[in-house]
């Protein structure tokens, strides 16, 4: 009898994979209604990679292009046909101090993308920061933020990275992205970011840790849980980058390998609109994921 019931429990347990480790067992019961479920062997994904690799490309070029007074070096590195497509022939020509225009990443996105996302205090009660479109508006389909952080396979150590951190993603195949940028999660992540370069090329960005981040989208993490008032707008969904992404641009990417030789795509997560979202909307995403 026990050894059954005990049966039952560990099937269900193992069936339930949920987003947030330390968030799921206090909650769970306060809010089934927002339980997103998703069909076994599903990716679930709502929109191609390739729209989402897109939208990725526009903006990291636009970063790079507002960023030519600082990029030189990275950008001499390039062969000509790649470097031209940054610099337009004055540019080229132009001593360093004058390109360095530098414009507000918010301001860049919203050009861009036609929407801007930054962190505010969230509208829920006792919820810390939340993250809210601030200007433009956010169509149905489209990539709102990046979840930025270590990526951890499922064979690698993360047991003190994880204690009390509520930043901790698990994605539906069991590998784990660490978002704190503070503590020992960010000593890793700054770690294992300086190791992997490229000569001049970085190959990860770091400045999601700060205040301002050079890439605008890297502020996923903190997205709050619905609830039964506040609906989720937005969705989680893997996107592993793939290897012809170009060298220069994956300065931006807001994610890093905690192994240095795995073989590996960088895993990267994503999230994608539900609906169209107005400025002024906070950001909520849904914590639980049943897989059946
Ligand atoms: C991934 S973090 C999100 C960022 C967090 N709001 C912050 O300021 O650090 C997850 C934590 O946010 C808080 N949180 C998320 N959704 C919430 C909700 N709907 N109501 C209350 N707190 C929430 C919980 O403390 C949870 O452990």
């Amino acid at each position: 009898m026990t050894k059954n019931l005990l049966k039952v429990f560990n099937e269900k347990w193992n069936s339930y994979k949920h987003r947030f480790i330390p968030w799921i067992a206090i909650n769970l019961r306060k809010n089934e209604r927002t339980l997103r479920k998703v069909k076994e062997g599903s990716q679930d994904k709502l929109v191609p990679d390739e729209k989402v690799a897109a939208s990725l490309l526009k903006l990291f070029r636009d970063l790079l292009k507002n960023d030519l007074g600082r990029k030189q070096t990275v950008l001499h590195m390039l062969p000509e046909p790649s470097r031209n497509a940054y610099q337009s022939p004055q540019s080229a020509v132009m001593p360093f101090k004058k390109l360095s225009r530098h414009r507000d990443p918010c301001e860049l996105m919203l050009d861009s993308l036609g929407f801007c996302i930054e962190r505010r205090p969230s509208s829920l009660k006792n919820a810390g920061t939340g993250v809210f479109v601030t200007m433009g508006m956010v169509p149905k389909g489209a990539m709102v933020a990046m979840y930025p952080g270590t990526v951890y396979q499922k064979y690698e150590p993360i047991f003190f990275q994880s204690l009390g951190n509520p930043f901790v993603f698990r994605c539906i195949d069991g590998v784990l992205i660490d978002g704190n940028d503070k503590g020992i999660s960010k000593i890793v992540y700054r770690s294992c970011s300086g190791r992997d370069r490229l000569g001049p090329f970085s190959l990860s960005d770091s400045t999601w840790l700060t205040a301002c981040p050079e890439n605008p989208l890297a502020v996923g993490q903190y997205v709050n849980n619905c609830s039964n008032e506040k609906a989720a707008n937005v969705y989680y969904q893997e996107f592993d980058v793939p290897e012809k992404f170009p060298l220069e641009l994956r300065q931006y990417l807001p994610n890093v390998n905690y192994g240095h030789n795995t073989q590996l795509p960088l895993r990267c997560v994503v999230l994608v609109a539900l609906r169209d979202i107005d400025s002024g909307e906070e950001l909520f995403s849904n914590y639980y994921t049943i897989i059946h």
